[in-house]
């Protein structure tokens, strides 16, 4: 990992990195974008272009502070380009501010300049072969070191100012010694990880984290005296961090019209001279080149409150003051002799394999590419054509999803599959739970079917009360068909299936961090029904605070989401059901009782099964149509016994109990006809029980009911329980009815579950 750092988190796929980065140093991999540090020259630009600020300059502060802890003194160098940068102070307050952190000597970059002057001019002079390139900057270094190694010969073997400041320090402190080097560049960072030049500078700061260093010990400079600098005071070396500074700065003459010295700076220019030397299309014989545009105080760790004329200002103006305080310590004078100043420098290009025209055509038709015309050269993925970005997938520098109008093609063609399954799944949905049919001619249920008609298209609350299974669901999704709304949403929500606190999450929504793996904003389901109709079954079951939670709604149609502080509003028609009895509930005290008005403006009473007899026949008829489609079986009826045992059944659990078993007969059937050997073994047993009483002939069918109903039960009671070996759930399942209501007849005929414990059926 090198000195930039990619925070995955916030990268959001723009590919401004890729588009800016100069040498295609970014590999986009799964969901970042991350530099590859053998191919990135720390120019910075990645850094500069993120909007997100996902791409960062590794922290250098914790290292810092380390040292300045540790047992030997540190010496910090201020980059040729500080009086760009902290340009409200004077320097003695720096000088000061750097000691106030702990820093033992304070001295100037520039001074490294001056230890070059003398080499440089040198090599200036000398007969040479070949065009000379300056070796000061360290991005240029990195650039031709890993992307033009034909250039490595031209580059003068020179170390860069900050190495020859730090091998001066080192060579002539008494005693080990540590060297920060602070600037605005942040190649430097990479440069002193170089094998070359290693031990010079132990650490490379950018002003910007100087300046948080200073904040976080709350050292305010402009409050501070001054301190004069250590070490060799420079002179000319001060003008050498901007443009057309190094040429003056090392004393070589350079007229602008002479083509045998050329110095430039800026990526577009440096690029320019980097290609044309590495070419041989021009032949100077000195170039100075730096990366950043304006010279070092364009540097990445720059100030950006300030432009590259008024920051050249200001260095000519330091370049000019006569009296910047020196304290130089004996043993850095005098400069020479100097340091070594001598490098080498390596071949770390790394060759990429270059695609065959065979796999570019390959790579260009899984995005969508067959013929040129298909390639559209828009550079949204961030290289500039589509052959350019299909030799980066090859190399792995890139994804084919990165083609922008190939992912919104395939994203429109998702959305079209996806709607299209969605319709196909709402109308599976429909055609199994949707149907609103209400089945049954009986005075109760037209009862119950005027009143919808009523209140359907009103606005009002409905509840719904009955027990399990007599069609409340069915009753609440008939009032929304019938309603204004029946073009929005119906939202179903069963109160129990749910803990109190999810339930109320699921209701209202909540906001990130509300509670543990609350990672994003939610919105709740009653956001979810706005405009259409939210259905709360078993209502009769929510905590107190959820029924605070509920009025609100009904009061003023406010949500509020949980850990959330505002509320918003919502218009949600509400229908509520249960099988509890909510004035109990009042008089103990565990149903609100201002919410129970609130719920029963209008409420619809659903009967029992056994109280509508009469509608037992097309109830039968309208299940076996279902349990026919549904298990593909032609059932073409129901035999006489069957019904006639089913009429005596008092159906604890209601139509819903009908349903299941019809369904379980039609599976049963052998001959397509439904026959009470296909109903569960009770049946039997009550046409046995039913033909023992009917020769009296006095006997009414209502008589002969009540007369077996208690037998009955419990004799079905007991065979469910001797089933279940005494567990009441499983045998409440296994007879398809509600565990409450089981229970509720095991205390009606005082049978207990745990008599039937151990024992087998
Ligand atoms: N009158 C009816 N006509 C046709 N089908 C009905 C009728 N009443 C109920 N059903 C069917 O019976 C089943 C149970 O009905 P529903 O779920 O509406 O009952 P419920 O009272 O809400 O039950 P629970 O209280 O257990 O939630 C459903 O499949 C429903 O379609």
């Amino acid at each position: 990992m090198g000195p930039i750092k990619t925070v995955k988190e916030r990268c959001r796929k723009c590919y401004a990195c890729v588009r800016n980065c100069p040498v295609k140093a970014i590999r986009v991999k799964e969901d970042h974008a991350e530099v590859i540090y053998e191919r990135c020259i720390g120019c910075g630009k990645c850094i500069r272009v993120c909007s997100q600020q996902a791409k960062v300059i590794a922290d250098c502060m914790e290292e810092t502070r380390r040292l300045l802890a540790g047992p030997d003194p540190v010496v910090a160098v201020l980059g040729c380009s500080f009086p760009a940068f902290f340009n409200d102070i004077r320097p003695g307050q720096l000088v000061t501010g750097l000691k106030r952190l702990g820093f033992g000597e304070i001295h100037e970059g520039a001074s490294g300049v001056e230890l070059l002057r003398e080499e440089y001019a040198r090599l200036a002079a000398a007969p040479n072969d070949l065009p000379l390139i300056s070796t000061h900057c360290p991005t240029i270094v990195d650039l031709i070191e890993r992307h033009y190694p034909e250039l490595l010969r031209n580059l003068m073997g020179l170390v860069s100012p900050m190495v020859a400041v730090g091998r001066h320090i080192k060579g002539r402190h008494a005693g080990p010694v540590r060297v920060i080097y602070i600037s605005s560049c942040i190649a430097g960072k990479f440069e002193i990880e170089s094998e070359a030049v290693a031990g010079a500078i132990d650490v490379v700061l950018t002003y910007r984290e100087l300046n948080r260093m200073l904040k976080e010990e709350a050292v305010d400079m402009t409050r501070l005296g001054e301190t004069p600098f250590d070490g060799l005071a420079p002179k000319t070396g001060r003008i050498f961090p901007v443009a057309g500074g190094p040429f003056q700065a090392f004393g070589i003459s350079n007229d602008f019209f002479n083509p045998e010295f050329l110095a430039t700076e800026g990526e577009e220019n440096a690029l320019e001279v980097i290609k044309d030397l590495a070419a041989g299309r021009i032949t100077p014989r000195l170039v100075d080149v730096r990366f950043c545009s304006g010279g070092c105080i364009g540097g990445p760790g720059k100030n950006n409150r300030l432009t590259t004329f008024s920051k050249r200002n200001l260095i000519h103006r330091y370049y000019q003051s006569q009296d910047i305080p020196y304290q130089t310590a004996p043993h850095y004078l005098p400069a020479a002799p100097r340091p070594d100043l001598q490098r080498r420098f390596m071949n770390k290009a790394k060759r990429l394999k270059v695609p065959s025209g065979e796999s570019i055509r390959q790579i260009l038709q899984t995005t969508n590419k067959f013929v040129e015309r298909d390639e559209l050269n828009c550079g949204a993925c961030g290289y500039p054509t589509c052959r350019e970005h299909a030799v980066a997938v090859y190399q792995g520098l890139a994804e084919g999803e990165m083609c922008l109008p190939f992912s919104v093609k395939r994203l429109e063609e998702d959305r079209r599959n996806m709607a299209q399954k969605y319709d196909l799944a709402q109308r599976a949905l429909a055609h199994e739970y949707g149907e609103t049919a209400i089945i049954g001619q009986d005075l109760r249920t037209r009862e119950v079917l005027s009143l919808i008609r009523q209140v359907g298209p009103t606005p009002t609350t409905v509840l719904i009360r009955g027990e399990s299974g007599t069609g409340k669901e069915l009753t609440a999704r008939a009032i929304h068909e019938q309603s204004q709304r029946s073009d929005k949403t119906l939202v179903t929500v069963n109160c129990t299936t749910l803990t109190d606190s999810l339930l109320e999450s699921e209701l209202f929504g909540h906001k990130k961090g509300a509670f543990t793996g609350a990672v994003a904003d939610k919105k709740g389901l009653f956001e979810a029904a706005n405009g259409g109709t939210i259905f709360l079954d078993e209502i009769g079951d929510i905590t107190p605070k959820l029924q605070a939670e509920l009025l609100r709604v009904l009061d003023g149609g406010e949500i509020k989401p949980v850990g959330g502080t505002v509320t918003s509003k919502v218009d949600v028609r509400l229908i509520a059901a249960t099988n509890k009895n909510l004035e109990t509930g009042v008089k103990e005290g565990w149903f609100r009782e201002d919410l129970f008005y609130r719920l029963n403006v209008f409420t619809i009473t659903m009967p029992p099964l056994r109280s509508r007899m009469e509608s037992l026949g097309p109830l039968v008829d309208h299940f076996l149509a279902r349990a026919s489609k549904r298990i593909n079986k032609a059932i073409r009826g129901i035999d006489e016994r069957a019904i006639h045992a089913m009429l005596q059944y008092p159906w604890p659990g209601n139509i819903r109990e009908l349903q299941n078993i019809l369904e379980r007969a039609a599976v049963l059937s052998q001959d397509f006809v439904i026959r009470l050997e296909n109903l569960p073994v009770i049946f039997a047993e009550l046409a046995l029980g039913d033909q023992g009483e009917r020769d009296p002939g006095t006997v009414t069918f209502r008589n002969q009911r009540e007369k077996h109903l208690g037998q009955v039960e419990k004799g079905l009671l007991r065979r469910y329980l001797q089933e279940s070996g005494g567990n009441v759930s499983k045998a409440a399942r296994t007879a398809g009815i509600p565990r409450r209501t089981f229970y509720r007849l095991l205390a009606r005929y005082e049978i207990k579950g745990c008599d039937f414990q151990g024992e087998t059926p």
